[in-house]
């Protein structure tokens, strides 16, 4: 389809099929002259991507020796460019000399990553450059210049010199990029950075990566000449001791040229083995070619566009780590390519672990936007929800303009369609793996539970496919790997709700007055501990046509009620009466209305119908310093407990401590609903109450 369209096109506007050395030399460059001859419209793009991949568009892989022009023999990459005037010497903002020291001297273990830093840094820089000739191609001084990065390394000079044909900086880039650190919670990377065993992930997510060439080099010098129209070359030296010169510079070429003068504890780095398996290994995926010495290095596979059963499990652990900048093999991937309602050509992995759980600040969002093959945004807001957070990927639609706004891109209704259809497509890879292998998903959700819930809470669209995924710890099994569908196969015939309890652990959730008649029928209950999980369970709603309520609800107890056995009372009716009327007339303050209760309880008392316990919790963070004041409650009475009964027979005869005996049970009733959060208040009572045991 793209040929027959850039036939057309071709025809209609009189270009030649040509087989220009250029357009021989890989997409990127054939995207160049495309802006060269034609401006930035969809139909252009197509029609020189097509002349340029006789390949069909599943499998375009451009082997290693037609990636670059460059690929001519030993060629050494020389610094030819010459200083022009002054030198401006100016110092590093003083949280940047904290980082720059500590990632320059904490890292030894770990020096080899600043290749994949500098070379990650390399590619967005083209990647820039390229999104902006697509997009506004008169704002490009050069549109000439392959897209392309050149490692050189030198035995003799002990140097190693990485330059792109990116975007460039310009002198006053080159002071905001390099001599400051962007990252407002500086202050954070360096608690991190101090505790955390695995230091080359945390480089690469805070973004301090171009310093760790400071680790290997005693001497950086920067070439580095803007794109935009009209720039000049400059030249940004430092020792990494608190002060860089920034100078004019002439024969600067489009791009930024990393000069590394190594120390001699990382020689290394001037081998070219040593250099090319660390680029083999790390930078593998790097959509632009890279050459080590003049030799093509990488193999340029967007594995996003290629027929899924062509892709090795290793080429995808790559991929994943070369995306996420980590080391760990992910749980999951998912290759997912369609056309319709909408062109789609993903790929979406879920990590092993992840840092939000050791309290390590927020993940950023991992999935990169692409049409065509062209970055249009990487950590792309808005292509998944922000509970998705954690899942790792490229997304590449050709239905996305280039110029798509990048700010607003959550707020873009194709967007909004794609991440849809992407959203749905991974909540249901999930649901089928968690079918193939339980054990290994039951994991994942141990770990991963925590952003799901999330997303009931936030994401309502999606309540009904993550309820699916999630696992519960229930009275069945304490292991935390119960499905809400297990539990529904698992219920009662007469039962039709799905009942939870919230407990601050097991053991409390066992004896609890509320579980216990659950547990006489045979009832299964979800053990809720976090508080987080009532509200995602109120969220939830229904289950399919199953109604998710909590033991202490209406609801639980008109269940509890059907098919009850009658209890026989010990008292008769006018006693019991006359028994809650002295209950309300006693303690006016606590509690509103007193009934003999009808569940199966070994407890003297239960408050019933009550605000959730979790809900005034929630309320005292928000507000702290607002008094909440516990309203007046419904207590329920097991007129045949022998506490209740002993009570009934002394409140005449031993009025005082009939009080004290019935306002603890009234309070041990309001903790066993978790309404009192300090139970202080209850000590003196509690003392008065020993000393009458005692006195007798
Ligand atoms: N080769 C380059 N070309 C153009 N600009 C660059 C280049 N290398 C670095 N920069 C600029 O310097 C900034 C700082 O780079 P650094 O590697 O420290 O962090 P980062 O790239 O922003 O974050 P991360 O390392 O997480 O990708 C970059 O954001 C970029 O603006």
């Amino acid at each position: 389809m793209f040929l027959q369209r850039s036939v057309r096109f071709l025809a209609k506007n009189g270009l030649k099929s040509t087989s220009s050395p250029m357009l021989m030399n890989g997409r990127s460059l054939s995207l160049n002259k495309s802006l060269l001859l034609n401006n930035n419209s969809k139909k252009e793009i197509y029609s020189i991507r097509s002349f340029s991949t006789t390949k069909q568009e599943e499998n375009d892989e451009i082997p290693p020796e037609q990636n670059t022009t460059l690929d001519k023999g030993d060629e050494k990459i020389l610094e030819t460019e010459k200083v022009v005037g002054l030198s401006e010497k100016l110092t590093f903002q003083t949280e940047t000399q904290k980082i720059l020291h500590i990632v320059a001297e904490s890292l030894y273990t770990e020096k080899e990553v600043f290749i994949r830093e500098l070379i990650s840094n390399a590619s967005d820089a083209i990647e820039k450059v390229r999104h902006l000739q697509l997009t506004d191609a008169s704002k490009v001084e050069d549109n000439v210049t392959p897209f392309e990065i050149k490692i050189s390394c030198d035995e003799d000079k002990k140097t190693l010199i990485i330059q792109d044909t990116g975007i460039g900086m310009t002198k006053e880039e080159m002071i905001k990029n390099l001599g400051n650190i962007g990252y407002s919670g500086s202050g954070e990377f360096l608690k991190q950075i101090g505790e955390n065993p695995d230091k080359a992930s945390i480089i690469g997510q805070f973004g301090v990566g171009f310093y760790s060439c400071f680790m290997v080099g005693h001497t950086i010098k920067i070439y580095s000449k803007s794109a935009t129209s009209g720039s000049k070359g400059y030249l940004w030296e430092s020792d990494g001791a608190g002060s860089y010169n920034i100078s004019e510079a002439s024969g600067v070429g489009r791009g930024t040229k990393i000069i590394i003068h190594l120390k001699p504890n990382a020689y290394e780095y001037s081998k070219k083995a040593t250099v090319e398996a660390i680029i083999k290994k790390y930078s593998n995926f790097v959509g632009f070619p890279i050459t080590l010495n003049g030799h093509a290095v990488n193999t340029i596979r967007p594995l996003w566009t290629l027929n899924k059963n062509s892709i090795t499990p290793q080429e995808h652990t790559q991929f994943y780590q070369y995306l996420s900048k980590s080391y760990d093999t992910p749980s999951y991937h998912l290759h997912f390519s369609t056309d319709t309602p909408l062109s789609i050509r993903s790929i979406f992995y879920i990590p092993s672990q992840h840092m939000e759980k050791y309290g390590m600040g927020r993940m950023e969002p991992g999935v990169s936007l692409f049409s065509r093959k062209v970055l249009i945004q990487q950590k792309a807001q808005g292509i998944l929800p922000e509970w998705m957070r954690f899942v790792r990927g490229v997304v590449d639609s050709e239905d996305i303009p280039l110029n798509v706004s990048r700010e607003h891109l959550q707020d873009n209704g194709l967007i909004q369609r794609i991440s849809s259809v992407l959203v749905k497509r991974i909540l249901k890879h999930l649901h089928d793996e968690s079918k193939k292998d339980v054990a290994k998903f039951n994991n994942f959700m141990n770990d991963f539970g925590p952003f799901f819930k999330e997303g009931i809470i936030s994401d309502f669209k999606w309540k009904d496919e993550i309820s699916k995924l999630l696992r519960f710890e229930t009275s069945h099994s304490s292991d935390t790997s119960t499905s809400l569908e297990e539990y529904v196969s698992r219920m009662k015939p007469n039962q039709n709700q799905i009942y939870y309890i919230t407990v601050p652990n097991r053991s409390i959730g066992l004896k609890s007055p509320y579980y216990e008649p659950f547990q006489m029928k045979g009832v299964e209950v979800l053990f809720l501990y976090n508080s987080i999980d009532e509200f995602v369970v109120t969220n939830i709603g229904h289950f399919g046509d199953k109604k998710v309520v909590s033991v202490e609800s209406k609801e639980a107890e008109e269940f509890l009620l059907e098919n009850q056995e009658k209890r026989t009372d010990a008292l008769s009716q006018q006693e019991i009466d006359s028994f809650l009327g002295w209950v309300t007339e006693t303690t006016p303050e606590k509690v509103s209305f007193a009934k003999s209760t009808t569940r199966s309880i070994s407890s003297p008392a239960i408050i019933v119908d009550h605000e959730s316990a979790t809900m005034r919790r929630m309320m005292k963070m928000i507000e702290p310093n607002k008094q909440q004041e516990l309203p007046r409650q419904q207590v329920e009475f097991n007129m045949n407990h022998p506490i209740v009964l002993k009570l009934n027979q002394q409140r005449t005869t031993n009025p005082e401590i009939s009080k004290l005996v019935l306002e603890q049970v009234v309070d041990n009733a309001l903790v066993t609903a978790g309404l009192i959060e300090d139970t202080r208040e209850m000590i003196p009572r509690l003392n008065q109450l020993l000393e009458s045991v005692l006195n007798k």
